[in-house]
C-alpha cells in the first residue's frame, strides 16, 4: 500500500487576478495541497510570480499543523538558482520546497564556488539546507532525467539528506495544459517498487483521462491544473482523482 492520496491542484491555471479567492475555493472543493508553480524565465521559458505573491495567498489558506497536512504549499521551483530562494519562500509560507535536480546540478557546475566545498551547491546539500530551514524537501526530475540520479539522495544514511518527495514531470516544465507523457511512468514504477513509502508526485497533463495510468504506476501525489480549474465541477474531478489513487494503492 502506497502512502495516502494527496491531490494538489496547480494554481498555474487559476485566475491570477483573484488568486487568493481561487486558492481558498479549491481547498473548499476538497484539495489537500496547493501546487504553486514558480518559474523564472531562465530554467523554463515562462515567468509566473515570486515570494511576495506566495505570502499574500498564504493568508487565504490555513497553514498545516502537521507535516504533509491539509493546506501544504507545495512550491515547484522551476528556477535556475534554487538554493538562493529557500529562505525567502520559507518566510512567505512555503511548506515544501521542490527544486529541480537539473537546476541544482547546473547551478553547482556554473557557480564560482563550484571549485570550493560550498555546502549548498549540490542536490544532497541543498536537501539538507531546505531541511535546516524547517521545510520539507522535494526533488523534481524533467522528462530527460533518469531516476538513477536519486539513489544517493534517497538512500543517504543521513535523514536530513533524504527528500520527502520526488516529483516526476509528465510534461516538459514551463506551461500548463500540455499533453501527458505516459513515457515517464516507468520512472514512477521503478521508484514505487524500490521505495514503498515514498511520496511520489506526478505533474503535467493529469486529469480524468490519464489518472488511472499514473495511479497504477504508483504515484500518490497528483498535480492537476487545467483539469481542476477548467472543470464544470472541480470538486467532482478532485474526488475522482483521489478515488483512482486510493483504488490503485490498495492493489499495490
Ligand atoms: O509544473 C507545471 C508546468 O511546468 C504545472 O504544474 C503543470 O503543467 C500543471 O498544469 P496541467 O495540469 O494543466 O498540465
Ligand atoms: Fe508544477
Amino acid at each position: 500500500m502506497a502512502p495516502k492520496a494527496i491531490i494538489a491542484p496547480s494554481i498555474l491555471s487559476a485566475d491570477f487576478a483573484q488568486l487568493g479567492a481561487d486558492c481558498a475555493r479549491t481547498m473548499d472543493q476538497g484539495a489537500d495541497w496547493l501546487h504553486v508553480d514558480i518559474m523564472d524565465g531562465h530554467f523554463v521559458p515562462n515567468i509566473t510570480f515570486g515570494a511576495p505573491v506566495v505570502a499574500k495567498i498564504r493568508k487565504h489558506v490555513d497553514r498545516p499543523a502537521e507535516k504533509h497536512g491539509r493546506g501544504t504549499f507545495d512550491c515547484h521551483m522551476m528556477i535556475a538558482e534554487p538554493k538562493k530562494w529557500v529562505r525567502e519562500f520559507q518566510k512567505a509560507g512555503c511548506d515544501l520546497y521542490c527544486f529541480h535536480y537539473e537546476a541544482a546540478f547546473s547551478s553547482a557546475a556554473e557557480s564560482p564556488e563550484a571549485k570550493t566545498t560550498d555546502a549548498r551547491t549540490n542536490p544532497k546539500d541543498l536537501v539538507r539546507y531546505i531541511h535546516d530551514c524547517g521545510l520539507l524537501a522535494g526533488v523534481a526530475l524533467k522528462p530527460m532525467t533518469g531516476v538513477d540520479v536519486l539513489t544517493e539522495l534517497l538512500e543517504s544514511p543521513d535523514p536530513k539528506e533524504r527528500p520527502d518527495m520526488i516529483l516526476i514531470m509528465t510534461v516538459e516544465p514551463g506551461f500548463g495544459g500540455q499533453k501527458f507523457m505516459a513515457s515517464e511512468l516507468p520512472k514512477v514504477q521503478a521508484l514505487r517498487k524500490k521505495y514503498p513509502d515514498l511520496n511520489i508526485e506526478v505533474d503535467g497533463g493529469l486529469g480524468p483521462g490519464t489518472i488511472d495510468q499514473a495511479a497504477d504506476a504508483g504515484a500518490n501525489v497528483i498535480v492537476a491544473g487545467s483539469a481542476v480549474f477548467g472543470a464544470q465541477d472541480p470538486a467532482e474531478v478532485i474526488s475522482l482523482l483521489r478515488s483512482s489513487v486510493e483504488k490503485a494503492s490498495a492493489q499495490l
